[in-house]
């Protein structure tokens, strides 16, 4: 029997979905990047599910407790229910190859730029990759765009410089969330 697959919008966290303050864990410092819920509705309405791929070493590093993360996050996706838009998922990797404590001490293939998070979306969610978009604001939100076989990579430069590297990695290069429009200007 075939399943039906899903389009995903893979959103990367802080820089996509929220100015990266540097390890943000508490929702009074959660501020959400101008045009953010407006281009979710927009994919969700087209029928893309949306997911977040976050890297959340600041875990590991014991800046604050998964139970903390998972707070935020909780938080986070009742903001967008009140915008109409549901986050199917929301995958994080708490772990540092070598600046973490002990539990969370470890090279493992969930932190971007390795595609552990993106392949577990695609797997629990039946979610085709070649339907899909990656927006991210680094090269490691691309790379690991590009080992998961995600077709659309798309790089925000969310007011910040984007190095070159990440560029030649990218489909598309946006300015602000706003220019990503649906159908995709490629
Ligand atoms: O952009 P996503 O993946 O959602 O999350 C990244 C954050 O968890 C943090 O990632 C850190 O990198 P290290 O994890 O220390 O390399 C730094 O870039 C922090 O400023 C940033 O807040
Ligand atoms: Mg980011
Ligand atoms: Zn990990």
């Amino acid at each position: 029997m075939s399943v039906k697959l899903h389009k995903a919008l893979f959103l990367d966290r802080d820089g996509v979905v929220n100015v990266d303050h540097g390890y943000v864990y508490q929702s009074d410092k959660f501020e959400f990047i101008n045009g953010i819920f407006n281009t979710c509705k927009t994919f969700y309405d087209a029928g893309y599910k949306v997911i977040v791929v976050t890297n959340q070493s600041g875990i590991g590093r014991g800046y604050y407790t998964e139970a903390d993360f998972l707070a935020l996050t909780q938080w986070m996706k009742t903001q967008f229910s009140n915008h109409n838009i549901e986050i199917a998922d929301v995958y994080f990797c708490p772990h540092h190859p070598n600046k973490a404590l002990p539990e969370y001490l470890k090279q493992c293939d969930c932190r971007k730029p390795a595609p552990g998070m993106l392949l577990q979306g695609i797997k629990e969610h039946n979610i085709d990759p070649k339907q899909s978009i990656m927006v991210g604001d680094k090269l490691s939100d691309m790379q690991a765009a590009q080992k998961a076989g995600i077709t659309t990579r798309v790089l925000v430069r969310s007011g910040q410089s984007l190095d070159e590297s990440a560029k030649q990695h990218a489909d598309l290069v946006i300015d602000s969330i706003d220019d990503l429009t649906e159908p995709l200007a490629l």
